[in-house]
Protein backbone atom coordinates (compact mmCIF):
# COMPACT_ATOMS: atom_id res chain seq x y z
CA UNK A 1 0.00 0.00 0.00
CA UNK A 2 2.78 2.66 0.87
CA UNK A 3 5.21 3.37 -1.87
CA UNK A 4 8.15 4.75 -1.07
CA UNK A 5 10.27 6.99 -2.77
CA UNK A 6 13.38 8.18 -3.17
CA UNK A 7 16.89 7.89 -1.31
CA UNK A 8 15.69 8.01 1.87
CA UNK A 9 13.89 4.62 1.67
CA UNK A 10 16.90 2.49 2.75
CA UNK A 11 18.07 4.95 5.38
CA UNK A 12 14.68 4.63 7.04
CA UNK A 13 14.30 1.01 6.69
CA UNK A 14 17.26 0.67 8.84
CA UNK A 15 16.08 3.05 10.86
CA UNK A 16 13.42 0.60 11.34
CA UNK A 17 15.32 -2.78 11.35
CA UNK A 18 17.74 -2.00 14.06
CA UNK A 19 14.40 -0.57 16.10
CA UNK A 20 12.75 -3.81 15.37
CA UNK A 21 15.72 -5.88 16.84
CA UNK A 22 15.71 -4.12 19.79
CA UNK A 23 11.99 -5.05 20.22
CA UNK A 24 13.23 -8.66 19.98
CA UNK A 25 14.86 -8.66 23.07
CA UNK A 26 11.99 -9.20 25.15
CA UNK A 27 13.96 -11.21 27.79
CA UNK A 28 15.85 -7.94 28.98
CA UNK A 29 12.70 -5.95 29.04
CA UNK A 30 12.98 -5.55 33.06
CA UNK A 31 16.73 -3.72 32.28
CA UNK A 32 14.58 -1.05 30.56
CA UNK A 33 11.63 1.43 32.11
CA UNK A 34 8.15 1.08 30.66
CA UNK A 35 8.59 4.59 28.97
CA UNK A 36 11.13 2.91 26.79
CA UNK A 37 9.34 0.48 26.25
CA UNK A 38 6.08 2.17 25.84
CA UNK A 39 8.80 3.76 22.51
CA UNK A 40 9.63 0.64 21.17
CA UNK A 41 8.20 -0.09 17.66
CA UNK A 42 5.14 -1.61 16.84
CA UNK A 43 5.45 -4.73 14.64
CA UNK A 44 2.70 -7.46 13.82
CA UNK A 45 -0.54 -5.49 14.68
CA UNK A 46 -4.21 -6.34 14.65
CA UNK A 47 -6.29 -3.75 14.24
CA UNK A 48 -9.78 -2.86 15.85
CA UNK A 49 -12.38 -0.06 16.02
CA UNK A 50 -16.03 0.54 17.29
CA UNK A 51 -17.86 1.91 14.73
CA UNK A 52 -20.44 4.03 16.58
CA UNK A 53 -22.09 6.67 13.74
CA UNK A 54 -22.25 7.27 9.91
CA UNK A 55 -22.04 5.00 7.18
CA UNK A 56 -20.55 1.36 6.64
CA UNK A 57 -18.46 3.17 3.95
CA UNK A 58 -17.08 5.70 6.98
CA UNK A 59 -15.98 2.63 8.83
CA UNK A 60 -14.31 1.33 6.34
CA UNK A 61 -12.25 4.68 5.59
CA UNK A 62 -11.74 4.94 9.05
CA UNK A 63 -9.88 1.45 9.63
CA UNK A 64 -8.38 2.14 6.36
CA UNK A 65 -6.27 5.45 7.28
CA UNK A 66 -6.09 3.03 10.40
CA UNK A 67 -4.15 1.04 8.25
CA UNK A 68 -2.08 2.90 6.37
CA UNK A 69 -1.02 4.99 9.69
CA UNK A 70 0.42 1.46 11.40
CA UNK A 71 1.97 0.95 7.77
CA UNK A 72 3.44 4.20 8.22
CA UNK A 73 4.77 3.41 11.78
CA UNK A 74 6.63 0.26 10.08
CA UNK A 75 3.79 -2.28 11.35
CA UNK A 76 2.48 -5.35 9.49
CA UNK A 77 -0.91 -5.57 9.76
CA UNK A 78 -2.64 -8.71 10.17
CA UNK A 79 -6.25 -8.70 10.55
CA UNK A 80 -8.71 -5.91 11.52
CA UNK A 81 -11.96 -6.34 13.27
CA UNK A 82 -14.57 -3.49 13.19
CA UNK A 83 -18.09 -4.08 15.73
CA UNK A 84 -20.68 -2.07 15.33
CA UNK A 85 -22.02 -0.70 18.95
CA UNK A 86 -24.37 2.27 20.27
CA UNK A 87 -20.60 3.51 22.10
CA UNK A 88 -17.48 2.18 23.19
CA UNK A 89 -17.53 0.06 26.20
CA UNK A 90 -16.55 1.85 29.71
CA UNK A 91 -14.10 -1.23 30.33
CA UNK A 92 -13.12 -3.13 27.39
CA UNK A 93 -13.49 -0.68 24.51
CA UNK A 94 -15.06 -3.36 22.31
CA UNK A 95 -17.74 -5.77 24.13
CA UNK A 96 -16.54 -8.35 26.53
CA UNK A 97 -17.47 -10.62 24.04
CA UNK A 98 -15.69 -9.58 21.17
CA UNK A 99 -12.52 -9.51 23.04
CA UNK A 100 -12.74 -13.30 23.41
CA UNK A 101 -12.57 -13.07 18.66
CA UNK A 102 -9.63 -9.90 19.49
CA UNK A 103 -8.11 -12.60 21.54
CA UNK A 104 -8.91 -15.60 19.17
CA UNK A 105 -7.06 -13.00 16.21
CA UNK A 106 -4.11 -12.60 18.21
CA UNK A 107 -3.26 -16.01 18.98
CA UNK A 108 -4.15 -17.18 15.44
CA UNK A 109 -2.02 -14.51 13.78
CA UNK A 110 0.68 -14.46 16.20
CA UNK A 111 0.24 -10.82 16.50
CA UNK A 112 2.23 -9.09 19.24
CA UNK A 113 0.47 -5.57 19.66
CA UNK A 114 -3.32 -4.57 19.22
CA UNK A 115 -3.69 -1.11 17.74
CA UNK A 116 -7.97 0.22 18.81
CA UNK A 117 -8.99 3.11 16.50
CA UNK A 118 -9.74 5.79 18.65
CA UNK A 119 -8.72 7.33 21.68
CA UNK A 120 -8.83 4.86 24.71
CA UNK A 121 -9.00 5.65 28.67
CA UNK A 122 -6.11 4.61 30.48
CA UNK A 123 -8.14 1.91 32.46
CA UNK A 124 -9.20 0.54 28.90
CA UNK A 125 -6.44 -0.07 27.05
CA UNK A 126 -5.20 -1.63 30.74
CA UNK A 127 -8.22 -4.29 31.04
CA UNK A 128 -7.53 -4.73 26.99
CA UNK A 129 -3.95 -5.78 28.00
CA UNK A 130 -4.81 -8.04 30.35
CA UNK A 131 -7.35 -9.87 28.31
CA UNK A 132 -5.26 -10.28 25.42
CA UNK A 133 -1.84 -10.60 27.06
CA UNK A 134 -0.45 -8.43 23.92
CA UNK A 135 0.59 -4.66 23.96
CA UNK A 136 -2.50 -2.51 23.07
CA UNK A 137 -2.38 1.39 21.67
CA UNK A 138 -4.79 3.55 20.56
CA UNK A 139 -4.78 5.55 17.31
CA UNK A 140 -2.90 8.52 19.33
CA UNK A 141 -0.52 6.85 20.80
CA UNK A 142 0.51 5.34 17.12
CA UNK A 143 0.46 8.90 15.94
CA UNK A 144 2.75 10.06 18.33
CA UNK A 145 4.95 7.55 17.44
CA UNK A 146 5.03 7.84 13.91
CA UNK A 147 5.86 11.42 14.48
CA UNK A 148 8.71 10.30 16.72
CA UNK A 149 9.86 8.41 13.68
CA UNK A 150 9.75 11.13 11.63
CA UNK A 151 11.15 14.64 13.37
CA UNK A 152 14.25 15.62 11.83
CA UNK A 153 14.78 19.16 13.79
CA UNK A 154 16.20 19.53 17.51
CA UNK A 155 12.70 21.42 17.67
CA UNK A 156 10.84 19.03 16.19
CA UNK A 157 12.19 16.29 18.30
CA UNK A 158 11.64 17.78 21.58
CA UNK A 159 8.05 18.73 20.26
CA UNK A 160 7.24 15.25 19.63
CA UNK A 161 8.98 13.71 22.71
CA UNK A 162 7.00 15.99 24.81
CA UNK A 163 3.90 15.08 23.80
CA UNK A 164 4.44 11.45 24.23
CA UNK A 165 5.43 12.05 27.83
CA UNK A 166 2.45 13.75 28.51
CA UNK A 167 0.82 11.19 26.56
CA UNK A 168 2.78 8.31 28.44
CA UNK A 169 2.25 10.00 32.15
CA UNK A 170 -1.12 9.31 32.48
CA UNK A 171 -0.82 5.77 30.92
CA UNK A 172 2.63 4.31 33.31
CA UNK A 173 0.99 1.17 35.03
CA UNK A 174 3.57 -0.21 36.24
CA UNK A 175 6.22 -3.75 35.39
CA UNK A 176 4.23 -5.46 38.45
CA UNK A 177 1.14 -6.24 36.11
CA UNK A 178 0.81 -8.57 33.15
CA UNK A 179 3.11 -6.83 31.15
CA UNK A 180 6.23 -7.66 33.00
CA UNK A 181 5.23 -11.21 33.78
CA UNK A 182 4.60 -11.90 30.20
CA UNK A 183 7.44 -9.53 28.94
CA UNK A 184 9.99 -11.39 31.52
CA UNK A 185 8.46 -15.06 31.21
CA UNK A 186 7.76 -14.83 35.01
CA UNK A 187 5.15 -17.33 36.46
CA UNK A 188 1.58 -15.76 35.63
CA UNK A 189 0.04 -16.22 38.81
CA UNK A 190 -2.98 -14.63 40.15
CA UNK A 191 -1.49 -11.18 41.02
CA UNK A 192 -3.64 -7.97 40.60
CA UNK A 193 -3.29 -5.32 38.03
CA UNK A 194 -1.32 -1.76 38.13
CA UNK A 195 2.16 -2.43 40.24
CA UNK A 196 2.50 -4.20 43.36
CA UNK A 197 6.05 -5.01 44.91
CA UNK A 198 8.79 -3.82 43.32
CA UNK A 199 7.34 -2.63 40.30
CA UNK A 200 5.46 0.20 42.19
CA UNK A 201 9.08 1.76 43.02
CA UNK A 202 9.41 1.33 39.50
CA UNK A 203 6.60 3.26 38.55
CA UNK A 204 7.41 5.89 41.05
CA UNK A 205 10.81 6.10 39.43
CA UNK A 206 9.65 6.31 36.28
CA UNK A 207 7.36 9.22 37.44
CA UNK A 208 9.95 11.58 38.92
CA UNK A 209 12.42 10.89 35.25
CA UNK A 210 9.61 11.58 32.96
CA UNK A 211 8.75 14.92 35.12
CA UNK A 212 12.01 15.61 35.00
CA UNK A 213 12.79 15.32 30.96
CA UNK A 214 9.56 17.34 30.74
CA UNK A 215 10.47 20.50 32.54
CA UNK A 216 14.05 19.76 30.43
CA UNK A 217 12.11 19.73 27.28
CA UNK A 218 10.14 22.69 28.45
CA UNK A 219 12.69 24.99 28.88
CA UNK A 220 14.95 23.91 25.69
CA UNK A 221 11.64 24.17 23.50
CA UNK A 222 11.18 27.70 24.78
CA UNK A 223 15.02 28.36 23.93
CA UNK A 224 14.76 27.21 20.19
CA UNK A 225 11.43 29.26 20.24
CA UNK A 226 13.42 32.60 20.79
CA UNK A 227 15.49 31.73 17.41
CA UNK A 228 12.18 31.37 15.40
CA UNK A 229 10.60 34.67 17.05
CA UNK A 230 14.12 36.10 15.55
CA UNK A 231 13.51 35.24 11.76
CA UNK A 232 9.58 36.14 12.61
CA UNK A 233 10.19 39.47 13.66
CA UNK A 234 12.83 40.16 10.76
CA UNK A 235 10.22 38.98 8.29
CA UNK A 236 7.82 41.08 9.93
CA UNK A 237 9.72 43.94 9.77
CA UNK A 238 10.71 43.88 5.73
CA UNK A 239 7.18 43.33 5.57
CA UNK A 240 7.50 40.21 3.17
CA UNK A 241 3.96 38.23 3.19
CA UNK A 242 4.04 34.89 3.90
CA UNK A 243 1.72 32.00 2.19
CA UNK A 244 1.28 28.35 4.78
CA UNK A 245 0.22 25.60 2.78
CA UNK A 246 -1.59 23.81 5.05
CA UNK A 247 -4.23 20.16 4.71
CA UNK A 248 -4.48 16.74 5.56
CA UNK A 249 -1.52 14.40 5.53
CA UNK A 250 -0.83 13.10 2.40
CA UNK A 251 -2.82 15.38 0.42
CA UNK A 252 0.31 16.99 -1.98
CA UNK A 253 1.27 20.02 0.29
CA UNK A 254 4.97 19.43 -0.80
CA UNK A 255 4.53 18.14 -3.83
CA UNK A 256 2.58 21.40 -4.24
CA UNK A 257 6.03 23.50 -2.99
CA UNK A 258 8.20 21.80 -4.96
CA UNK A 259 5.75 22.74 -8.19
CA UNK A 260 5.34 26.08 -6.70
CA UNK A 261 9.28 27.36 -5.76
CA UNK A 262 11.37 23.72 -6.92
CA UNK A 263 11.72 23.56 -2.79
CA UNK A 264 13.31 19.72 -3.28
CA UNK A 265 11.22 18.90 -0.72
CA UNK A 266 10.76 15.04 0.14
CA UNK A 267 7.64 13.74 -0.91
CA UNK A 268 6.11 9.68 -0.13
CA UNK A 269 3.12 8.05 -0.24
CA UNK A 270 3.49 7.70 3.33
CA UNK A 271 1.70 9.62 6.10
CA UNK A 272 3.54 12.53 8.16
CA UNK A 273 6.33 12.63 5.74
CA UNK A 274 6.99 16.18 6.48
CA UNK A 275 7.28 17.46 10.29
CA UNK A 276 9.63 20.05 10.01
CA UNK A 277 7.94 22.88 7.70
CA UNK A 278 10.51 24.43 5.08
CA UNK A 279 9.89 27.79 3.99
CA UNK A 280 11.15 28.75 0.35
CA UNK A 281 11.37 32.34 -0.63
CA UNK A 282 9.47 33.17 -3.84
CA UNK A 283 8.18 36.05 -5.99
CA UNK A 284 5.03 37.31 -7.73
CA UNK A 285 4.77 37.42 -11.46
CA UNK A 286 5.57 41.25 -11.16
CA UNK A 287 8.41 40.15 -8.99
CA UNK A 288 7.09 40.85 -5.03
CA UNK A 289 9.09 38.74 -2.78
CA UNK A 290 6.98 36.27 -0.66
CA UNK A 291 7.18 32.95 1.52
CA UNK A 292 5.63 30.18 0.97
CA UNK A 293 5.73 26.99 4.02
CA UNK A 294 5.07 23.57 4.28
CA UNK A 295 3.30 22.43 7.20
CA UNK A 296 2.97 19.75 9.13
CA UNK A 297 0.10 17.69 7.73
CA UNK A 298 -3.18 17.26 9.74
CA UNK A 299 -5.27 14.42 10.62
CA UNK A 300 -9.17 13.24 11.87
CA UNK A 301 -8.39 13.47 15.36
CA UNK A 302 -4.79 14.96 15.66
CA UNK A 303 -4.07 14.21 19.37
CA UNK A 304 -4.61 16.96 21.66
CA UNK A 305 -0.88 16.70 23.22
CA UNK A 306 0.54 16.87 19.55
CA UNK A 307 -2.02 19.86 18.66
CA UNK A 308 -0.18 21.38 22.45
CA UNK A 309 3.33 20.66 21.60
CA UNK A 310 2.89 21.87 17.90
CA UNK A 311 1.38 25.05 18.97
CA UNK A 312 4.10 27.30 17.81
CA UNK A 313 4.65 25.45 14.48
CA UNK A 314 0.82 25.61 14.09
CA UNK A 315 0.34 29.22 15.11
CA UNK A 316 3.09 30.40 12.13
CA UNK A 317 -0.10 29.65 10.36
CA UNK A 318 -2.18 31.81 12.12
CA UNK A 319 0.27 34.20 11.59
CA UNK A 320 0.31 33.83 7.31
CA UNK A 321 -1.27 36.08 5.53
CA UNK A 322 -2.75 33.26 3.07
CA UNK A 323 -3.55 29.79 3.50
CA UNK A 324 -3.20 26.91 0.96
CA UNK A 325 -5.36 24.65 2.46
CA UNK A 326 -4.67 21.51 0.19
CA UNK A 327 -7.04 18.54 -0.03
CA UNK A 328 -6.40 15.05 -1.83
CA UNK A 329 -9.59 14.89 -4.65
CA UNK A 330 -8.92 11.52 -5.02
CA UNK A 331 -9.43 10.90 -1.45
CA UNK A 332 -13.03 9.00 -1.09
CA UNK A 333 -13.34 11.44 1.99
CA UNK A 334 -12.41 14.61 0.85
CA UNK A 335 -15.09 16.70 2.83
CA UNK A 336 -14.31 14.75 5.84
CA UNK A 337 -10.78 16.00 5.30
CA UNK A 338 -11.52 19.58 5.08
CA UNK A 339 -13.29 19.76 7.85
CA UNK A 340 -10.85 17.54 10.11
CA UNK A 341 -8.69 20.78 8.99
CA UNK A 342 -10.41 23.56 9.74
CA UNK A 343 -11.21 22.00 13.17
CA UNK A 344 -7.07 22.23 13.88
CA UNK A 345 -7.11 25.46 12.27
CA UNK A 346 -9.97 26.65 14.94
CA UNK A 347 -7.71 25.38 17.68
CA UNK A 348 -5.02 27.34 16.62
CA UNK A 349 -6.84 30.59 16.16
CA UNK A 350 -6.47 30.29 12.00
CA UNK A 351 -10.10 30.57 10.74
CA UNK A 352 -9.80 34.27 9.72
CA UNK A 353 -6.59 33.89 7.72
CA UNK A 354 -7.69 34.09 3.84
CA UNK A 355 -7.77 30.83 2.67
CA UNK A 356 -7.98 29.19 -0.82
CA UNK A 357 -9.07 25.58 -1.13
CA UNK A 358 -6.97 23.98 -3.71
CA UNK A 359 -8.05 20.60 -4.72
CA UNK A 360 -5.09 18.50 -5.61
CA UNK A 361 -4.53 15.19 -7.56
CA UNK A 362 -6.86 16.13 -10.04
CA UNK A 363 -5.26 13.69 -12.14
CA UNK A 364 -6.75 10.69 -10.60
CA UNK A 365 -9.57 12.40 -8.78
CA UNK A 366 -13.39 11.74 -10.08
CA UNK A 367 -14.81 14.58 -12.00
CA UNK A 368 -18.11 14.04 -10.11
CA UNK A 369 -15.96 14.36 -6.53
CA UNK A 370 -14.42 17.68 -7.65
CA UNK A 371 -17.76 19.14 -9.18
CA UNK A 372 -19.44 18.56 -5.75
CA UNK A 373 -16.44 20.02 -3.73
CA UNK A 374 -16.08 23.23 -6.18
CA UNK A 375 -20.06 23.36 -5.68
CA UNK A 376 -19.90 23.76 -1.74
CA UNK A 377 -16.11 25.85 -1.91
CA UNK A 378 -16.77 28.64 -4.11
CA UNK A 379 -13.03 29.82 -3.35
CA UNK A 380 -11.06 26.64 -5.30
CA UNK A 381 -8.81 25.90 -7.50
CA UNK A 382 -8.61 22.89 -8.85
CA UNK A 383 -4.58 21.58 -9.72
CA UNK A 384 -2.16 18.14 -10.03
CA UNK A 385 0.65 19.21 -8.65
CA UNK A 386 1.85 15.86 -10.55
CA UNK A 387 0.71 17.08 -14.21
CA UNK A 388 0.94 20.99 -13.56
CA UNK A 389 -2.65 21.42 -14.38
CA UNK A 390 -3.77 24.62 -12.87
CA UNK A 391 -0.86 25.79 -11.43
CA UNK A 392 -0.78 28.77 -13.29
CA UNK A 393 -4.13 29.65 -12.10
CA UNK A 394 -3.53 28.86 -8.44
CA UNK A 395 -0.60 31.32 -8.76
CA UNK A 396 -3.02 33.96 -9.87
CA UNK A 397 -5.13 33.38 -7.09
CA UNK A 398 -1.92 33.53 -4.78
CA UNK A 399 -1.27 36.81 -6.34
CA UNK A 400 -4.33 38.22 -6.19
CA UNK A 401 -5.41 37.59 -2.47
CA UNK A 402 -1.89 38.67 -1.15
CA UNK A 403 -2.20 41.34 0.96
CA UNK A 404 -1.39 44.87 -0.95
CA UNK A 405 0.68 47.35 0.04
CA UNK A 406 -1.01 50.06 1.35
CA UNK A 407 0.34 53.26 1.02
CA UNK A 408 0.71 55.37 -2.57
CA UNK A 409 3.50 56.88 -3.91
CA UNK A 410 4.91 59.00 -6.65
CA UNK A 411 8.91 59.61 -6.71
CA UNK A 412 11.17 60.55 -8.84
CA UNK A 413 14.49 58.27 -7.89
CA UNK A 414 18.22 59.20 -8.68
CA UNK A 415 19.73 56.47 -11.03
CA UNK A 416 22.00 56.68 -7.50
CA UNK A 417 19.29 54.90 -5.54
CA UNK A 418 19.06 51.74 -7.36
CA UNK A 419 18.92 50.34 -3.94
CA UNK A 420 15.48 51.77 -3.53
CA UNK A 421 14.32 50.47 -6.67
CA UNK A 422 15.22 47.39 -6.17
CA UNK A 423 12.81 47.14 -2.63
CA UNK A 424 10.07 48.58 -4.41
CA UNK A 425 10.57 46.17 -7.22
CA UNK A 426 10.37 43.03 -4.52
CA UNK A 427 8.01 44.79 -1.95
CA UNK A 428 5.85 46.83 -3.68
CA UNK A 429 2.94 47.02 -6.75
CA UNK A 430 4.62 49.42 -9.56
CA UNK A 431 1.43 51.34 -11.34
CA UNK A 432 4.12 53.01 -13.87
CA UNK A 433 7.90 53.48 -14.36
CA UNK A 434 9.90 55.85 -16.61
CA UNK A 435 13.23 56.67 -16.55
CA UNK A 436 13.73 60.44 -17.33
CA UNK A 437 16.98 62.56 -17.57
CA UNK A 438 17.38 62.93 -13.88
CA UNK A 439 16.47 59.94 -12.43
CA UNK A 440 13.31 56.86 -12.93
CA UNK A 441 9.96 58.03 -12.43
CA UNK A 442 7.79 55.61 -10.43
CA UNK A 443 4.15 55.26 -9.28
CA UNK A 444 3.55 52.56 -6.82
CA UNK A 445 2.23 50.69 -3.87
CA UNK A 446 4.51 50.35 -1.37
CA UNK A 447 4.30 49.27 2.68
CA UNK A 448 4.83 52.24 5.42
CA UNK A 449 8.38 52.33 6.33
CA UNK A 450 9.47 51.71 2.74
CA UNK A 451 6.75 55.01 1.72
CA UNK A 452 8.76 56.62 4.84
CA UNK A 453 12.10 56.33 3.28
CA UNK A 454 10.92 57.35 0.01
CA UNK A 455 9.55 60.39 1.17
CA UNK A 456 12.47 62.40 0.19
CA UNK A 457 12.29 61.91 -3.28
CA UNK A 458 8.34 62.56 -3.52
CA UNK A 459 7.21 64.22 -6.71
CA UNK A 460 5.15 67.43 -6.10
N1 LIG B 1 -1.72 11.39 -8.73
C1 LIG B 1 -1.21 12.39 -8.02
N2 LIG B 1 -0.47 12.12 -6.94
C2 LIG B 1 0.03 13.17 -6.24
C3 LIG B 1 -0.20 14.52 -6.61
N3 LIG B 1 0.40 15.31 -5.71
C4 LIG B 1 1.02 14.49 -4.83
N4 LIG B 1 0.80 13.20 -5.14
C5 LIG B 1 1.31 12.02 -4.42
O1 LIG B 1 0.74 12.01 -3.13
C6 LIG B 1 1.67 11.49 -2.17
C7 LIG B 1 1.86 12.47 -1.03
O2 LIG B 1 2.49 13.63 -1.52
P1 LIG B 1 3.23 14.64 -0.52
O3 LIG B 1 3.54 15.87 -1.31
O4 LIG B 1 4.34 13.99 0.22
O5 LIG B 1 2.04 14.95 0.49
P2 LIG B 1 2.07 15.81 1.83
O6 LIG B 1 0.74 16.49 1.93
O7 LIG B 1 3.27 16.68 1.88
O8 LIG B 1 2.12 14.64 2.91
P3 LIG B 1 2.69 14.65 4.44
O9 LIG B 1 3.90 15.51 4.50
O10 LIG B 1 2.96 13.22 4.66
O11 LIG B 1 1.55 15.16 5.29
C8 LIG B 1 2.94 11.21 -2.97
O12 LIG B 1 2.95 9.84 -3.33
C9 LIG B 1 2.79 12.09 -4.19
O13 LIG B 1 3.52 11.59 -5.30
C10 LIG B 1 -1.01 14.76 -7.77
O14 LIG B 1 -1.29 15.88 -8.19
N5 LIG B 1 -1.49 13.65 -8.42
MG1 LIG C 1 4.82 16.68 3.15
Amino acid sequence: MTEHMGSTEGLELEERNSLRRVANLRTELEDITEVEYRQLRLERVVLVGVWTEGTAEDADNSLAELKLLAETAGSEVLDALIQRRQKPDPATYIGSGKVEDLRAAVVATGADTIICDGALAPSQLRNLEDRCKVKVVDRTALILDIFAQHAKSKEGKAQVELAQLQYQTQRLRGWGGNLSRQAGGQAAGGEGIGGRGPGETKLETDRRRIQMKMTKLRRELKELGKARETKKANRKRHEIPSVSIAGYTNAGKSSLLNRLTDAGVLVEDALFATLDPTTRRTQTSDGRVYTMSDTVGFVRNLPHQLVEAFRSTLEEIAESDLILHVVDGSHPDPGGQIAAVRSVLADVDALDVPEIIVINKADTADPLVIKNLLAREPHAVVVSARTGEGIDELLSAIEADLPQPATHVDVLLPYARGDLLNQIHTQGEIESLDHESDGTHVVARVHGHLAAELADYAVK
